[in-house]
């Protein structure tokens, strides 16, 4: 069952007023099937962030559908657009966007407190969250006690706890040694296998992308290749490795 499928998007920037025109997406197609995990890679410029933004529902495309569980958010208004966001997808930052004053907890929780679910659901759901991503000692501190690699495990959380069709990965392991970014990236893995939770990661780490289950990579905005997974993780991220020296840009010196 296709959960996000992105047809022919187009994305121009500028123009108006005789600024120059940038054409940040051109024709990009993308299907994301339920229990995926796909990875979305390519070089500095190369269109990520404006296709992230575009299926996050906050930016629109030039030209192109978007449907996520078949509908077409660029349909609704602008109430249920927010709504749409909220309930239907997850978001993951490379900064986490934690809130410092809340801890741990209370920031997971944010999501199913906006929907006031019962609080005997939440503390459940909170509970199970915790120990999949292996944080229920420090659910009580604030962001700002913590390592990194426990504030992202814990947006992770505050990500899925409402159960969204689709997580919204930006460089999650973009401010991560590369403990932290392992632990990151195995829960997210469990979260997909145990879980089926349906993620789309954007990232420039090929250590990263190597527990994705396919990468599609991204050249001046339009669809460059695709890679998929055979059963071994090493062989993969040589694979990855090679094609990111393919696709060249700040991948250049990379292989
Ligand atoms: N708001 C904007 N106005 C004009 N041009 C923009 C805007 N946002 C992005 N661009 C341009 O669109 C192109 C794609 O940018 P985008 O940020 O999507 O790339 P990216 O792959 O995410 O890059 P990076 O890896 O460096 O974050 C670039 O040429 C960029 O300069």
């Amino acid at each position: 069952m296709s959960v996000l499928k992105a047809e022919n998007i187009t994305k121009i920037y500028g123009g108006k007023k005789g600024a120059l025109k940038v054409k940040a997406l051109d024709n990009f197609s993308i299907n994301i099937e339920s229990g995926e995990f796909v990875g979305v890679m390519g070089p500095s410029g190369s269109g990520k962030t404006t296709l992230l933004n575009i299926l996050a529902t906050i930016d629109t495309p030039s030209s192109g559908e978007l449907y996520i569980n078949d509908t077409n958010p660029m349909k609704l208004d602008e109430k249920h657009t927010a709504l749409f966001r909220r309930r239907t997808l997850g978001f993951i930052f490379q900064d986490y966007n934690l809130l410092d004053t809340l801890s741990l907890k209370e920031n997971i929780i944010l999501p199913l407190a906006l929907e006031k679910v019962d609080p005997k659901i939440i503390e459940d759901k909170v509970n199970d969250m915790a120990e999949i991503l292996n944080i229920k000692d420090i659910l009580n501190k604030k962001p700002y006690e913590v390592s990194g690699g426990q504030q992202q495990r814990a947006a992770i959380a505050r990500a899925l706890i409402h159960n969204p069709s689709i997580i919204l990965a930006d460089e999650p392991t973009g401010n991560l040694d590369s403990k932290a970014s392992n632990e990151v990236m195995e829960s997210l893995k469990s979260l997909n296998e145990e879980r089926k939770a349906t993620i789309m990661m954007v990232t420039h780490d090929p250590f990263a992308a190597s527990f994705c289950h396919r990468i599609v990579m991204i050249k001046d905005g339009k669809f460059f290749l695709e890679i998929v997974k055979g059963s071994n993780r090493h062989a993969f991220f040589k694979e990855i490795l090679d094609s990111l020296s393919l696709l060249g840009g700040n991948y250049n010196d990379i292989a």
